[in-house]
């Protein structure tokens, strides 16, 4: 049997899409899940998703890490209203669901608006941070991000006591002013650096925007350039979250399954 996929990036975090309105994929699959997205052995992707029908939504994301595991995705779900908007789903606005719950989003001239789930405080470690954007981050300030260990680094602290047995992304993150940040990843689920991670920027413009009092911050990751615009309330409590940025289809095929 064949299975059609596409396969999409945003900002260089990549996934195959599957268009599964007819529900024929196995969520419970998660060999066939690991060996599609495996680099060496199959089409290679930091995570696949799967676009169902729901009864309420425009559409449902569905989304598992490249090892089958789930949690939200943003960078995912950016590349889910585009690939949406390819298959005649949406037209610009989408109000769609994901594991975290709804969402809203705006796809226009190839970039994708993508509103958050409020996000209810941010807990502070010394000079360290956490907080869950849809999916859990750890955030850490460091002075030179372009050579800082962040597999090493990141794997340690995802594995770390403090957050078993459920883990963390960690975020590595270098001030460039109060509005510019560098971000680079270590990824749970895929167990290595990936390009960019929108919840995770999201969680280190969070972070920084309530340190330096900004509501606007950019972002450049090692796939390229995202946008957070929020409201900070009071508490570290934050609503109206935007993460903003390309989402974009890489090519199409076809992979023979068992
Ligand atoms: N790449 C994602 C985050 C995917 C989920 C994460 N790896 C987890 O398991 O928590 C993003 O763009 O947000």
């Amino acid at each position: 049997m064949n299975l059609e996929f596409y396969k999409y990036q945003g900002t260089g975090n990549d996934f195959v899409m599957v268009d599964d309105r007819q529900n024929a994929f196995g969520l419970q699959n998660l060999p066939l899940i690991n060996s599609i997205c495996d680099r060496k052995f199959g089409v290679g992707a930091d995570g696949l998703i799967l676009i169902r029908n729901h009864p309420e939504y425009d559409f449902e994301m569905v989304y598992f890490n490249s090892d089958g595991t789930q949690s939200m995705c943003g960078n995912g779900a950016r590349c889910a209203v585009a690939f949406s908007h390819f298959l005649g789903i949406i037209s610009e606005e989408t109000h769609f669901l994901a594991i975290d719950g709804p969402h809203k989003a705006v796809y226009k001239d190839d970039i994708v608006h993508l509103e958050m789930n409020d996000v209810p405080g941010i807990a502070k470690d010394g000079e360290e941070y956490f907080l869950n954007t849809g999916s859990p981050h750890h955030v850490k300030f460091v002075a030179d991000v372009a050579h800082y260990p962040v597999v090493e680094e990141g794997a340690n602290i995802r594995y770390s006591s403090k957050y078993s047995p459920r883990g963390t992304n960690v975020n590595f993150v270098e001030v460039l002013d109060d509005q510019d940040l560098n971000v680079r990843t270590y990824e749970r689920g895929v167990e290595n650096e990936t390009l960019s991670c929108g919840t995770g920027v999201t969680a280190c413009a969070l972070v920084h925007g309530s340190l330096s009092g900004q509501n606007h911050i950019r972002i450049k990751t090692l796939g390229g350039a995202l946008e957070v615009k929020f409201k900070k309330e009071d508490e570290d409590r934050f609503t109206e979250v935007v993460l903003s940025g390309p989402a974009r289809q890489v090519f199409q095929g076809s992979i023979a399954i068992d």
